[in-house]
């Protein structure tokens, strides 16, 4: 089938390439003529494992194309797919500008049927206005009676593990009422639908609104689990060993209940705001919510005072190794990372960084540019020279089981600050160190 996919970010470049990847023919298109450039010449602008063989192999098979241009991404598909960015407004609502400007430029170019797939996350009746602004620039050219649809099918893919989350999705959620529509997206997904059925059908508003009570419900856990540790750490209790105990019963499930620094990325935090002000619109009482994102809010800043009040406020003449900038493992993503957080409120306590992480340094380089009160280091190791203190903001594989014993050597006071809980302190304190973490017990050696 022609496939057309507008936004070649993290979920329209891996969507795309694993459209392509089952046989698909598809053209990407973006506005951002240097990022169409780099990817013409096999340069990936995201890390996500897998994503490099899955673009370079698609696009050498000639399944897989990339333009700059909107009309020959209408013209290409018969399937239009729209996954550009909702970043959040002022008021915390999604911004649907750039998901309106394709819905422009399709119904400016169109000379042929259309399925239109809203795959950006969307405020419940955008896919209404798609309809509305498609018929208007249509109506304009006198052709009102080329027909389309448009379908709700939003985006559950994970950073860090968005290929394989693409190529085998636990659901696909379609909202549509044109039985033909939902032909089309049969015919789409068939590949991905092969070993049990993943479809759920559902009218328009109810897939718009599903996208984001799944996301305020992980966030809701989490924020539940960070408010739980606060409690732990009060009490004396060990938030760790509480996690085990309820992820047993599987009404509760293990996932998405690991206490940390709160959660970042560019959906979960936007996704909460955005429905709060849905809510707020259609005149909804949303409590629930606004207790996720004010909890979220306090815990991202909680790692900072842990470090704080250990020293006593005096800052100003610290250095702190901190492993790990990326919003999560296994991205280069820095959107709404807690390490933001706490690498700002350090510089504003006069403090200085030797930061490390696997993927996120050219990032972070990017976002804050250079200055003195920040160091990249080649090696988490290189990252302890000279510092005063370690600080572990993401959860990252290689920081697992570090040499504890160097990890002493080098730094100037022995603590571990652990945003993510992944020692424990009589594991460090065997080697001298003294541990802080979330929601667990300390144990100064
Ligand atoms: N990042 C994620 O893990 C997930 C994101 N989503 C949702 O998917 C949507 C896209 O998110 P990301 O891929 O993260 O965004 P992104 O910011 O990585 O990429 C968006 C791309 O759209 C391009 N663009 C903007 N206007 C355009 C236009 N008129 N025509 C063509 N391209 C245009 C931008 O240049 C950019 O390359 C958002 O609504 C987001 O909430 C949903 C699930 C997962
Ligand atoms: O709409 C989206 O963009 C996506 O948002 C999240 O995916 P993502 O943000 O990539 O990453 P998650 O693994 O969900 O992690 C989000 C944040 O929550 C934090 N988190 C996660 C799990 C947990 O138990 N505790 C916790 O603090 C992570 O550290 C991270 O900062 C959802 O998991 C995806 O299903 C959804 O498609």
């Amino acid at each position: 089938m022609k496939i057309s996919v507008f936004g070649i970010g993290y979920v329209g470049l891996v969507q795309a390439a694993a459209l392509a990847e089952v046989g698909h023919d598809v053209l990407c298109v973006d506005i951002d003529a240097a990022r169409v450039e780099a990817l013409e010449q096999g340069i990936i602008p995201i890390y996500e494992p897998g994503l490099e063989r899955l673009v370079v192999e698609n696009h050498g098979a000639g399944r897989l194309r990339f333009t700059a241009d909107p009309e020959e991404g209408v013209q290409h598909g018969y399937v239009q797919i729209i996954a550009v960015g909702t970043p959040p407004m002022e008021d915390g609502s999604a911004n649907t500008r750039y998901v309106m400007a394709v819905a422009g430029a399709i119904g400016r170019a169109m000379t042929s049927e259309k399925i239109v797939v809203s795959k950006s996350t969307v405020p419940v009746g955008t896919c209404d206005e798609i309809h509305e602004t498609i018929t208007a620039e249509l109506d304009r050219r006198a052709l009102r009676a080329l027909g389309f649809h448009v379908v709700s099918n939003p985006e559950f893919l994970k950073e860090g593990s968005a290929v394989s989350d693409c190529m085998k999705p636990d659901r696909i959620i379609i909202g549509t009422d044109s039985a033909d529509a939902e032909a089309v997206m049969r015919e789409l997904y068939a590949p991905f639908n092969r070993n049990h059925e993943k479809m759920i059908f559902m009218d328009v508003r109810s897939a718009e609104l599903t996208k984001y009570a799944a996301n305020c419900m992980l966030a809701t856990k989490i924020s539940f689990m960070n408010e739980m540790a606060s409690i732990a750490h009060l009490l004396g209790a060990d938030i760790e060993q509480v996690r085990l105990g309820i992820g047993s019963d599987p009404r509760i499930g293990y996932d998405f209940i690991y206490p940390g620094i709160g959660y970042g990325g560019s959906c979960f935090p936007k996704d909460v705001r955005a429905l709060i002000a849905t809510a707020a619109k259609a005149g909804a009482e949303v409590n629930i919510l606004k207790a996720v994102n004010q909890r979220n809010d306090a815990q991202k800043r909680l790692l900072f005072e842990l470090v704080q009040q250990r020293f006593e406020g005096q800052l100003s003449d610290k250095t702190f190794a901190v492993w790990g900038l990326a919003f999560k493992p296994n991205t280069n993503d820095m959107r709404e990372a807690p390490a933001r957080v706490l690498l700002e409120a350090l510089w504003d306590a006069g403090a200085r960084v030797r930061a490390y992480d696997p993927q996120a340094m050219n990032e972070c380089a990017r976002i804050y540019g250079e200055r003195p009160e920040l160091v990249f280091c080649d090696t988490k190791e290189h990252a302890l020279c000279g510092a005063d203190a370690l600080i572990i903001a993401t959860e990252w594989k290689s920081f697992r089981a570090p040499d504890f014993a160097l990890v002493r050597k080098a730094l100037r006071t022995p603590i571990i600050f652990d945003g993510r809980n992944l020692y424990n302190a009589k594991q460090v304190a065997v080697h001298g160190l003294e541990y802080r973490s979330i929601g667990r017990p300390e144990t100064i050696p």
